[in-house]
């Protein structure tokens, strides 16, 4: 029997493990701080249980619109929030933790260093041991980047895994990074009422994302109070009192009463042996990996945020699925990063699938898109919905359909629709023929398709 080492009890490791032991072999995974990871126990689970509170508030604050009279006091009880939070995250850990032992997985808490291809230390509460395998999966995760004039105390100056300690709705938040988690937290933050401020060192919010996306969720983010500082680049954070002083790089001063640092993340790859053992870091520190998950070492496989590839819980997912299918001689289909979805939970969402435009673009391939506002949806109008889009791109000629964005509400969900379109080939006209509900806002989507249909 395949005997796998998997180090990391994350989205990357624990759905690894069930594959595994699904496919017959023994599987051991060490994690230090709780099955789940990162992923469960501090990053998406706990922020999209802050946000589905934010957005319940946003809806109440504009429900004057379809008549329902609001009385002024309604707010969130912040602690009763985070309580929530974290009784979610633990919940969900011990899920994960219940399938792993139903599965046959030995679940190791202990932090585990590589010792060579076939083998990992493992150091626990009981001691050091050695844990020989036939394989080892890594599937470390990363942490939050800081800075060393922006040190973190827990209290005001806060990383986003420190958030939920809060207590009371912050006074002024200052967001510095303006990326996916610093934009997610600014507009979770907004919607709880707290005075917001949003540092972006580049022109614009969510420079990697969708221009109109980005520009669209820059519009609500100002109409709804939110300050955002462009071409803004954040030299230091500091305590002042009972509130903080953010220093520009430029000499400018911002203060608030907190400041959550939103600068990126730094993989988990130091002190663990990798390089030792011959496995390739890239310049950044993440693991270098193939399509299968494959390392530079034999035998030795890499998943999720540790390899930088794509840090989102869903590709950390399929890359440990992958390595495993692959190690234990099951059919494999590469990772196909033309065709993920994934979803930016700000207020409205932002969601995208398949090739972005500068993607269409670099690849110089023949595509056309359609951009429709979801503010001539009839649906939209009766749910007061103001903000967002539909933008589909086909190949030309009425094509096959290659990427789409939408933003709006549940954008997570309606997205779907272009995602069975994009992984399944479907062209334009076979999008359009497919009934919606009317009225829906996934007429929108059908009514894109149309646009781009060709005689
Ligand atoms: C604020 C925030 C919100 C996010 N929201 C979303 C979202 O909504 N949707 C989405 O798809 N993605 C989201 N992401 C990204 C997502 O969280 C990551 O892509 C995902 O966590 C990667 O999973 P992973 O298994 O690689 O690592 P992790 O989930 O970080 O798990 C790695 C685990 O390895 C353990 N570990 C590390 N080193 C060792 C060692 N030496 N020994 C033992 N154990 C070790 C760590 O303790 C950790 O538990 C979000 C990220 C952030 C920061
Ligand atoms: N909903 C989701 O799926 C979700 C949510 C959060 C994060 N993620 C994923 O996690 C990954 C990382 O995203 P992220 O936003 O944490 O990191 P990021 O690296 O994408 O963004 C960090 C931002 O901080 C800025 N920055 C760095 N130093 C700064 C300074 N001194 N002053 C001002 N700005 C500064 C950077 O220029 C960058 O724009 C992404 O791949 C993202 O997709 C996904």
């Amino acid at each position: 029997m395949t005997h796998v080492a998997i180090v990391g009890g994350g989205p990357g490791g624990y759905e690894a493990a069930l594959v595994a032991a699904r496919l017959g072999a023994k599987v051991t995974l060490v994690e230090r701080d709780g099955v789940g990871g990162s992923t469960v126990l501090t990053d998406c689970v706990p922020s999209k249980t802050l946000i589905a509170t934010s957005d319940l508030l946003t809806e109440v604050e504009s429900s004057a619109e379809l008549g329902v009279e609001v009385p002024s006091t309604v707010r969130a009880d912040l602690a009763a929030v985070n309580h929530r939070v974290m009784r979610l995250a633990a919940a969900q850990s011990e899920d994960i933790a219940t399938r792993l032992d139903a599965s046959g997985v030995t679940v190791l808490d202990g932090r585990a260093r590589l010792v060579d291809a076939t083998s990992v230390e493992v150091t626990t509460e009981e001691g050091t041991r050695v844990v020989d395998a036939d394989a080892v999966l890594l599937a470390t995760g990363a942490h939050p980047r800081v800075s060393p004039d922006a040190q973190p105390d827990g209290e005001r100056i806060l990383t986003w895994e420190q958030v939920y300690a809060l207590r009371e709705i912050p006074r002024h938040m200052i967001v510095v990074g303006s990326g996916v988690t610093g934009a997610e937290f600014a507009s979770a933050y907004n919607g709880l009422g707290a005075e917001v401020t949003l540092v972006s060192s580049r022109d614009r919010v969510l420079p990697g994302e969708d221009e109109d996306a980005a520009a669209l969720i820059e519009e609500v983010f100002t109409e709804r109070g939110m300050t955002v500082m462009g071409t803004s680049r954040m030299a230091a954070v500091e305590r002042s009192g009972d509130g903080v002083v953010v220093t520009l790089t430029d000499g400018r001063t911002v203060e608030g009463s907190h400041c959550l640092l939103a600068l990126g993340s730094i993989p988990n790859t130091q002190d663990m042996g990798l390089e030792e053992a011959g496995v390739v870091l890239d310049d950044g520190g993440f693991v270098r990996v193939d399509r299968v998950s494959r390392t530079s070492v034999p035998g030795v496989y890499a998943a999720g945020d540790c390899t930088g590839v794509l840090m989102l819980a869903s590709v950390a997912a399929q890359q440990g699925r992958i390595a495993m299918s692959h190690l234990l001689g099951d059919a494999v289909l590469p990772l196909d990063l033309q065709k993920i979805s994934s979803n930016i939970f700000t207020s409205p969402e932002i969601a995208t699938v398949g090739l972005s435009q500068r993607q269409i673009d670099e690849a110089e391939i023949h595509v056309e898109s359609t951009m429709l506002p979801l503010a001539a949806n009839a649906r939209a109008k009766m749910q007061g919905v103001h903000h967002g889009f539909v933008k589909l791109s086909a190949r030309a000629g009425g094509g096959g359909v290659v990427g789409g964005v939408v933003v709006g509400p549940r954008a997570s969900e309606l997205v779907h629709a272009l995602s069975l379109a994009v992984s399944t080939g479907l062209t334009v006209d076979q999008v359009a023929e497919a009934f919606t509900v009317y009225p829906s806002l996934s007429g929108s989507v059908a009514e894109a398709a149309r646009r781009l249909h060709r005689l």
